[in-house]
């Protein structure tokens, strides 16, 4: 099954568009993981369980891994969620972009060393640049259109022929490099006219990953009511740090699952 069927799927019979974001930072961790030499993939997994019931994806933050010398936790999370989790799509953020031949380097990297469902990509150096990823049939390759943070408008917003360059992606993402099925975006629940204006150029069948709930303040009845498409689908709305870290106290995984809860009623609500 591709990664747009895999995630359809999970749209219906989790009847959630969460999408729980794995950025384990140590220096949050509650006591008990103290001094666990996998504590990394101790709390993911912890959050994973507690949180799947209310989620439709999962997206670890490979950074997060890297930095702390455990991509091997990351290996193990991965195995552990597509066993134990088989619905729940696995999104690797990583956001690559290089040329072709290191491209298929990180391409293997995502679907063969993690097995993930999909991959975040760059597209700043063009389709030479995504085309390895396209090449793994049916996996998901979720380009940066419209980020979420302040200073994506630096560059996103530059005008080539009247249109800002984020739609320029977004065209092309709709037009020329999708012929497969296989493209989904990337635009921030930060800035909702513009979630807007990717979902009416690209239509509805490509899916959206929209950060920028949660911790970094994006309103959710908004970003909804932007980005959704006609069947009240089409988004991947993810939130990180307001769900993992919850609570810091014995309750993280409670509070965490209710935290969860929270994020996927108020956007049913707004469906
Ligand atoms: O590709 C992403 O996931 C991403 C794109 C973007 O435009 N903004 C953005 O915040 N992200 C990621 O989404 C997560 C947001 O985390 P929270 O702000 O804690 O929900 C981080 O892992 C970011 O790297």
């Amino acid at each position: 099954m591709s990664f747009t069927q895999q995630l359809s799927q999970s749209w219906t019979t989790t009847g959630s568009l969460l999408t729980v974001g794995l950025d384990p930072d140590p220096t949050r961790f509650p006591a008990e993981l103290a001094g666990r030499a996998d504590r990394i993939f101790d709390f993911c997994r912890g959050i994973v369980d507690a949180t799947a019931p209310y989620a439709s994806s999962f997206k670890p933050q490979i950074a997060y891994f890297a930095a702390a010398r455990a991509e091997d936790q990351l290996e193990a999370l991965c195995n552990y969620i597509s066993e134990n989790h088989p619905g729940h799509p696995i999104i690797l953020d990583a956001k690559r972009g290089d040329i072709g031949s290191t491209a298929e380097q990180y391409a293997r990297e995502a679907f063969e060393r993690y097995e993930a469902d999909a991959v975040t990509v760059n597209p700043y150096m063009g389709f030479d640049s995504v085309q390895p990823y396209l090449a793994w049939r049916g996996k998901g390759v979720i380009l940066l259109c419209r980020t979420s943070n302040p200073g994506g408008s630096d560059l996103q917003f530059l005008k080539s022929d009247g249109v800002p360059l984020y739609l320029h992606v977004a065209g092309l993402a709709a037009d020329k490099w999708n012929a497969d099925g296989q493209c989904a975006l990337v635009v921030g629940a930060t800035f909702p006219a513009e979630l807007a204006a990717v979902r009416e150029r690209v239509g509805d069948s490509m899916p959206l990953l929209i950060p920028g709930i949660g911790a970094q303040g994006g309103d959710i009845p908004a970003t909804v009511a932007a980005g959704r498409n006609a069947s009240g689908t089409g988004m991947m709305i993810s939130s990180s740090r307001a769900i993992l870290y919850a609570s810091g106290g014995e309750d993280w995984k409670v509070a965490a699952a209710e935290a969860a809860r929270a994020t996927r009623d108020a956007i049913n609500a707004a469906r």
